[in-house]
């Protein structure tokens, strides 16, 4: 090219980017780590979405001065010490190991797939920035999010065009959307009862399937989210060929004063305890991975309230992780979504 400068910079070859996003986690379980993570994450307005005159003197001054503490002491019960980091980073880095692995067998070095987190790190501008520097002319964005929510998918979404924003040579984009009734997903769900079921010494009576919650004013302000968890659910139990008795949506995490998605797990548990169920089986849909919420809240707390009503056996079905059905499931939604940009 004799017209282009003598130091024009060096362009490199065409990619498609293929990044995938989770919530994010804190760095540490130390108090300033859990503050500065909750804080990131209670800030956003997707996810509390008062007037920040209202909520943020209450966050700064109340909830950041008390949750970090007994956030930090649930978190260390679940730390993975030896690779000082969270279940939830450790859970999506094997996740998107064996999804690049996939995605390279199929289509060799014309894509590159990363992850970024919503919240805290590796943070979603410093992983956009990497892979336009890498020659990403196109991104597949992935919230790893089965159902929509304002509080998780938008938010994700929002701040992945944030990054974009920065950029001097912007690609072209795709958001994936939600794939709460996509049948790889359905199927990988069903393959992971029947695993536990199976492996039980009686199978259990009922199976809750406990959602992450959220405000119910969010869904009678046109968030999809419940309607998907519950589309979920049926698929689940249509597919296992149960009636409608054996598998009871719940919703858990609840957080501050106001009502929020019911049937709260806790509460649903300790009622079918006390109706006469001994054996019970959890299942958490909405999460890809096994978080806090997970290992925590269902596998501690949910679990104690269950035989503390009178229930014998609490039988926690992981998420889905790293399983085989699972990454093919999630390659599959992201090749539906790839479609017209590889051959
Ligand atoms: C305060 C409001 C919250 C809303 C609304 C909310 C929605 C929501 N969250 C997830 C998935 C996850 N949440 C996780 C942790 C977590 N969530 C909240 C609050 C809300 N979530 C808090 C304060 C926390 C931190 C933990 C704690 O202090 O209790 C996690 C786990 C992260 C980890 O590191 O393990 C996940 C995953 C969904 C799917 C959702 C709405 C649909
Ligand atoms: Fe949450
Ligand atoms: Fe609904």
């Amino acid at each position: 090219m004799p017209d282009a400068p003598t130091d024009h910079p060096a362009v490199p070859t065409a990619k498609i980017g293929i990044l995938v996003a989770n919530l994010g986690t804190p760095d540490n379980y130390d108090y300033w780590s859990m503050r500065r993570y909750l804080n990131e994450f209670l800030s956003d307005r997707r996810v509390i979405d008062y007037s920040p005159w209202l909520w943020q003197p209450i966050l700064q001054l109340v909830v950041l001065t008390k949750r970090p503490f007994s956030s930090g002491a649930n978190y260390k019960s679940i730390w993975n010490e030896e690779k000082g980091e969270s279940p939830l980073m450790t859970i999506t880095k094997e996740q998107v190991t064996a999804i690049r692995a996939q995605m390279h067998a199929q289509y060799g070095d014309r894509v590159m797939v990363d992850f970024c987190m919503r919240y805290g790190n590796p943070s979603t501008p410093s992983k956009v920035k990497a892979m336009v520097a890498a020659g990403c002319e196109k991104i597949l964005f992935f919230p790893l999010y089965p159902q929509y929510a304002g509080a998780t998918t938008a938010t994700a979404n929002d701040q992945f065009f944030r990054a974009l924003a920065e950029e001097k040579w912007q690609p072209a984009v795709r958001t994936v959307p939600p794939y709460f009734e996509h049948p790889a997903y359905i199927e990988a769900l069903a393959q992971s009862v029947e695993r536990a079921y199976a492996a039980a010494e009686e199978p259990p009576e009922v199976l809750v399937a406990s959602y992450h919650g959220v405000p119910k004013r969010y869904l009678m302000e046109g968030d999809p989210y419940h309607c998907q968890c519950q589309k979920t659910s049926r698929l689940l139990r249509e597919r296992l060929g149960w009636s409608e008795d054996k598998l009871v949506t719940t919703f858990q995490s609840r957080f501050g004063p106001e009502e929020w998605l019911k049937p709260y797990t806790v509460e649903e548990v300790a009622r079918l305890a006390e109706a006469g169920v001994k054996r019970l089986a959890v299942i958490a849909p909405a999460f890809s991975a096994d978080c806090i919420e997970t290992l925590e809240e269902i596998n501690e707390e949910i679990h104690e309230a269950f035989e503390e009503a009178g229930g014998e056996h609490f039988t926690y079905i992981p998420c889905l992780n790293s399983d085989d059905a699972h990454v093919k499931a999630l390659c599959a939604v992201i090749d539906d979504n790839l479609g017209g940009w590889v051959a």
